[in-house]
Parts: structure tokens; sequence; C-alpha cells
């Protein structure tokens, strides 16, 4: 579950909780975000859009990403509630 907007009232909160419903981006690998050498790694990153009055949230590259090389973003929105010490 990610945090993506931190509203006082929790009704305005942005949450997105991928066991509801995913698509293609379940593929998509995590930095560990507790060293330099893992935020390095991240190539795309979270942008909020309103599309006809409706929140989406898209991944955008960060760099030029190669054909054939991995995607990583970070997990962690506010809570940083996602283990990633493991992540390679
Ligand atoms: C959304 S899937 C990521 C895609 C997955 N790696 C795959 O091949 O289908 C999330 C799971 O993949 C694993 N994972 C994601 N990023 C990882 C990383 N950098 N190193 C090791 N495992 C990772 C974790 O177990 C995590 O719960």
């Amino acid at each position: 579950m990610m945090t993506l907007l931190h509203a006082a009232n929790p009704s305005q909160s942005l949450v997105i909780c991928p066991d509801k419903r995913g698509n293609v981006a379940r593929f998509i690998n995590g930095i560990n975000n507790h060293t330099q050498e893992g935020k390095r790694k991240q190539n795309l990153k979270c942008v909020r859009y309103d599309v006809n009055g409706e929140c989406r949230v898209l991944l955008v590259a960060n760099r030029d990403i190669s054909k054939g090389e991995r995607l990583y973003y970070d997990y962690n929105g506010y809570e940083q509630e996602y283990p990633t010490q493991h992540f390679v």
C-alpha cells in the first residue's frame, strides 16, 4: 500500500492498494531506498495527473532507459512501511 497524498481527512488521501486491482506495473521492481547505490537505480518516478476530474498516477522515466533494462521505482511513499533493505 502506498500513500501518495496525505490529507487531514483520510477520505481525501490518495492510496494505492494493489491487492484490489493491478496491471502490468506489477512487474516493476523496487529500489533499496536505504542505500545511495539503491537510490541510483531508480529510473521511474510517480507523477499525479488530473484526467477529466479523476486522479491518475503515472510512472514516468526520470532518465533515458535502454531496451531490456529493468524498471525500478521507490515502493515507499510517505509511510516508509515497505521493507526494502534486502532488495538487490
Ligand atoms: C511488484 S513485484 C516486482 C516484480 C517482480 N520482481 C517480478 O519479477 O515479477 C514485487 C515483489 O518483487 C520483489 N522485488 C521487487 N523489487 C525487488 C528487488 N529490487 N530485489 C529483490 N526483490 C524485489 C519483492 O518480493 C516484491 O514483493
